[in-house]
């Protein structure tokens, strides 16, 4: 019986643990049950959540059975009416009577909701709960907006037809996006993207977190959005190594990885040197590297801020290409499709008083049934931990994006430092200007780039797959101390790139410029926006300090000062 408890238990979550739906199953260390099986039933009983927990309701088997908790009743009722061996304890266990004494009804009304449903079978009933048909009642057009699961094939452990033939053997190859959108979620089909390479676009709710080309790192779920930048750096062996400045999870890590490789020869030992400041997502990011196999490419600078990094050291020597892709708002950031949801029955009038009773007396299993650790009515279930990055900040907004973007611009001129450096991609999963164009344009007018010969890569010598997207760069009037003139302006939004979230094309929001250099440094001036003479970083003031910035902030100020001290040399 220790199933649905300790199910229960990680459902309840009352240590609040961190980490997707299958990281806590996994890292709990004195499961009885095994991972698989625990993940089959929450998978399952998720998926019929909205129908069960209407049932439940109707039987008000809460009130009656003061043994379960809304959980619990949910988890044991998908077994007794679903499962092909039903509840899984022995036949006088207290769980599974609170149950079967119900059978009858909890079985009548299960039948009335199928019909409801409008489903003549009970096969006919499974098949659109398994094509995530139940989860909203969609119109076309919000089917149209979809998120689809993207999956990039990791061309270090495997290639586009091998997966094609295996993993999606018997996936039907859909001609548009929104052939994938418009689709039961849980269709088998998918869609090779026409912008980025080994990329596939699937229905959000096909199954693949468990399959083995997942978990042995031959595919990995990446937005079409997040693999603009490495593909943007249009790296070539000329370039040398390649440093990945702000690293986990290690998304863009792994797929620079497989770009540097793809084109190796044995003559070139171009490296990823991945820098990741926080030491809990430093590893994150080195077990993603292993998974993905690209260690033998990437050496991981853990716990290191990039802004301490030396531009002109020996070990940098090499670095003639960068990807920033800094803390942000996450504004971005669409919500999982993919994610389970889970509806809990509502306790009725009765249930209450029988689980205060029960909760007075000693449980013989803590906190497995403890209704006060019981979460809202609607659990949602992330299956993956590969989300880009929570950056959390109080405050207002505006005052959040003015201490953003003056970090990211700072790290952004911190880059255009690096002695070989040729090439720089600047991206962040943020909608709003600030973030974005702001930082691009203050960046281009920074001294740094004039004295170093920085521009926009322009849109015209782009990589082909980018060249052609049509979503480009944003103006908005008053945001900026700097001026721009009119053409430069034009010339600048059309080199940047956007994606919109909640659109047509499954993206999530996101923006990626590019800026190189030609071989030789330039002394004068590179761009014709106009300077802002405070282009300098000074750190977050203290009012705009942020917890997730802290580190950064000293290391930023004591670099801040290391510089001014060396210019003050330079002129006397
Ligand atoms: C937006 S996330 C990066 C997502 C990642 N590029 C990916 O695609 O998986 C930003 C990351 O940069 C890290 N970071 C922020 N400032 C940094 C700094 N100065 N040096 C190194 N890492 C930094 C944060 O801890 C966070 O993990």
């Amino acid at each position: 019986m220790s199933l649905y408890y300790e199910a229960a238990a990680i459902l309840a979550n009352p240590d609040k643990t961190g980490g997707s739906l299958v990281s806590r199953i996994y890292k709990k260390k004195d499961l009885k049950s095994s991972p698989g099986q625990v993940f089959a039933l929450v998978a399952e009983a998720s998926k019929w959540s909205l129908v069960l927990k209407d049932v439940i309701e109707k039987c008000r088997l809460l009130a009656e059975e003061r043994k379960l908790t809304p959980i619990l009743a949910l988890l044991l009722t998908h077994d007794l009416l679903l499962a092909k061996n039903g509840v899984a304890a022995p036949a006088t266990h207290v769980l599974k009577l609170a149950v079967t004494r119900h059978k009858a009804r909890l079985g009548a009304e299960f039948t009335k909701a199928r019909i409801r449903y409008g489903h003549a079978t009970l096969a006919a009933f499974r098949e659109a709960v398994n094509n995530g048909e139940l989860d909203t009642e969609e119109d076309a057009t919000q089917k149209a907006v979809r998120h689809p699961r993207w999956v990039r094939v990791n061309a270090l452990k495997t290639t586009l037809e091998q997966q094609l033939s295996t993993t999606f053997a018997g996936f039907k190859e859909a001609k548009t996006l929104s052939e994938v959108l418009l689709a039961p979620r849980a269709s088998k089909m998918y869609f090779r993207d026409p912008n980025i390479p080994n990329l596939l676009a699937l229905p959000s709710k096909i199954e693949l977190g468990r399959s083995s080309a997942y978990t042995s790192g031959q595919i990995i779920f990446q937005d079409k959005a997040s693999c603009f930048p490495a593909y943007l750096l249009d790296l070539s062996q000329d370039d040398g190594d390649v440093i990945d400045g702000c690293a986990a999870p290690g998304n863009k890590t792994t797929h620079l990885a497989a770009i540097v490789s793809s084109q190796s020869n044995s003559r070139q030992n171009q490296r990823v040197i991945a820098f990741e400041r926080d030491k809990v997502r430093t590893g994150t990011l080195q077990k993603m590297v292993k998974l993905a196999s690209a260690d033998k490419v990437v050496s991981v600078k853990g716990s290191s801020d990039f802004i301490a990094a030396k531009p002109g050291s020996d070990e940098f020597a090499n670095v003639g290409a960068i990807l920033l892709d800094p803390s942000c708002s996450g504004t971005g950031i669409v919500g999982r499709d993919d994610a389970l949801k889970m509806h809990l029955p509502i306790p009725q009038a009765g249930a209450d008083h029988a689980q205060k009773t029960s909760k007075n007396k000693k449980r013989k299993r803590g906190d497995e049934t403890d209704t006060a650790s019981e979460p809202a009515a609607v659990l949602d279930l992330d299956l993956d931990d590969s989300t880009p990055e929570e950056t959390l900040m109080d405050g207002k907004l505006s005052e959040r994006l003015t201490a953003l973007s003056k970090f990211q611009l700072h790290i952004l001129n911190h880059a255009m430092r690096f002695d070989a450096a040729r090439k720089i991609t600047y991206s962040t999963c943020s909608i709003h200007f600030e973030e974005n164009e702001g930082v691009v344009f203050q960046a281009l007018a920074s001294t740094v780039a004039r004295e170093r010969g920085w521009k926009i890569l322009k849109r015209e010598r782009q990589v082909e797959g980018l060249k052609k997207w049509n979503v480009r760069g944003v103006w908005e009037e008053d945001k900026l101390s700097c001026v721009v003139d009119e053409e430069t302006k034009k010339e600048v939004l059309q080199s940047c790139i956007r994606c919109d979230k909640g659109t047509e094309e499954g993206t999530m929001g996101f923006f990626v410029a590019a800026l190189v250099r030609d071989d030789v440094p330039t002394s004068n001036g590179s761009t014709e926006v106009a300077v802002s003479k405070d282009d300098e970083w000074k750190g977050f003031s203290e009012d705009e300090a942020v917890q997730e910035m802290a580190s950064t902030t000293t290391s930023v100020e004591n670099d801040t000062k290391e510089r001014k001290k060396k210019r003050r040399k330079e002129h006397k």
